[in-house]
C-alpha cells in the first residue's frame, strides 16, 4: 500500500461549503436555488440516494422538491410532470433518477427536460455543447472526477488518460472533459483487445464499467492516478446482512502500484452529489444572468 488516498468525502464537503457560501449571497438578492428530484418506483438503493441528496440540498441553503411516483406511472404522466417543472420558476434544476422502468423511454424523458435546468447534463443539447467546447451543463460524476484530478495534478495537459467504460452518463462525458483539459484520451470497454496493456499506458485511469474489482494492480503503470467510479454491492456474507460496497477497481492490489487512488465508498460518490448542488447553483446563476461561481464548473 503506497498510494495516496484521494479523500473525495472531504473534498465534497469543501465543494458543498463553497456552494452554500454562494447560495447565501444569492439569498441577499432574494434568490433561492431549487432542485427537483423525480423518482419513479421503489428501488430501495435509489431511495437512500434521493434522501441524502435532499438533505444536502437543504443544508446548502437550497430548496428541495421531491417527486416520488409509482413504478406504474405512465410515460405521458412523467412527461407532464417534467413539463410542469420546466415551467416552474422556483425550480432551477431537474433530475430524473435513472434507470426508469422499462415501459418508459428514457431518452424521450431526458430530452424533454429544459436544457438550462438539466443538472445531470444528459440532454442531447448539453452533450453537444460539451463536445464542441461550449458552455454546457456537465454531468455530475465526470465533473466530480475532473475536480479531483485538477486538484491533484494542477494541470492535466499532456497526460495520457484511459477511461474504462463508454456510458453516456460517465465514460463519454469523462473522455470529453479530459480531452478539453488536453489529455491524450483512450476509451476502453468490454470489446477492447488486450485491455490490461491499454490501461497500463495511462497516467490517469478512470474506471466506470460497473464490474466489481475488475481493474487490478497488474493493469496499472507504477504511479498512475486511479479514479474509481464504480459503486457495486457484493452479495452479503450471511443472509440479512448488507453486502460490502466495492468499486470497479481492486483497491488492495491497485493501491500497491498506483500513485493515488479514490476509495469506495468515500471517493467519487460524495463528489457526484456535491456537483449536483454545484450544477443547480450554476443553473440558477445563468437563469438570473448572474456571474457563475468560480471553481464549481468545468
Ligand atoms: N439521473 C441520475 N443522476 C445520477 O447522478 C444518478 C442516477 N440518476 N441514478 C443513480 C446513480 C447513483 N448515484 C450515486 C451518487 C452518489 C452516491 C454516493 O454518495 N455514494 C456514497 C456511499 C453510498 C452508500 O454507502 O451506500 C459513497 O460512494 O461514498 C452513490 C450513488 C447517482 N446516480
Amino acid at each position: 500500500m503506497s498510494a495516496e488516498i484521494i479523500d473525495g468525502k472531504a473534498f465534497a464537503a469543501e465543494v458543498r461549503a463553497k456552494v452554500a457560501e454562494h447560495v447565501a449571497k444569492l439569498a441577499e438578492r432574494g434568490i433561492k436555488p431549487g432542485l427537483a428530484v423525480v423518482l419513479v418506483g421503489e428501488d430501495p438503493a435509489s431511495q437512500v440516494y434521493v434522501r441524502s441528496k435532499g438533505k444536502q440540498t437543504v443544508e446548502a441553503g437550497m430548496e428541495s422538491f421531491e417527486h416520488k411516483l409509482d413504478a406504474s406511472t405512465s410515460e405521458a404522466d412523467l412527461l407532464a410532470l417534467v413539463d410542469k417543472l420546466n415551467n416552474d420558476p422556483a425550480v432551477n434544476g431537474i433530475l430524473v433518477q435513472l434507470p426508469l422502468p422499462d415501459h418508459i423511454d428514457e431518452d424521450k424523458v431526458i430530452n424533454a427536460i429544459d436544457p438550462a435546468k438539466d443538472v445531470d447534463g444528459f440532454h442531447i443539447s448539453n452533450v453537444g455543447l460539451l463536445a464542441t467546447g461550449q458552455k454546457a451543463m456537465v454531468p455530475c460524476t465526470p465533473l466530480g472526477c475532473l475536480m479531483l484530478l485538477r486538484d491533484y495534478f494542477g494541470s492535466l495537459s499532456g497526460k495520457s488518460a484511459v477511461v474504462v467504460g463508454r456510458s453516456n452518463i460517465v465514460g463519454k462525458p469523462m473522455a470529453q472533459l479530459l480531452l478539453r483539459d488536453s489529455c491524450t484520451v483512450t476509451i476502453a470497454h468490454s470489446r477492447t483487445k488486450d485491455i490490461e496493456d491499454v490501461v497500463r499506458q495511462a497516467d490517469i485511469v478512470v474506471a466506470a464499467v460497473g464490474r466489481p474489482e475488475m481493474v487490478t494492480g497488474d493493469w496499472l503503470k507504477k504511479g498512475a492516478v486511479v479514479i474509481d467510479v464504480g459503486i457495486n454491492r457484493l452479495p452479503p456474507a450471511e443472509e440479512g446482512a448488507k453486502g460490502k460496497l466495492v468499486g470497479d477497481v481492486d483497491f488492495a492490489s491497485a493501491s500497491d502500484v498506483a500513485g493515488a487512488i479514490t476509495p469506495v465508498p468515500g471517493g467519487v460518490g460524495p463528489m457526484t452529489i456535491a456537483c449536483l448542488l454545484a450544477n443547480t447553483l450554476t443553473a440558477t446563476c445563468r437563469a438570473n444572468g448572474l456571474e457563475e461561481p468560480e471553481g464549481l464548473t468545468a
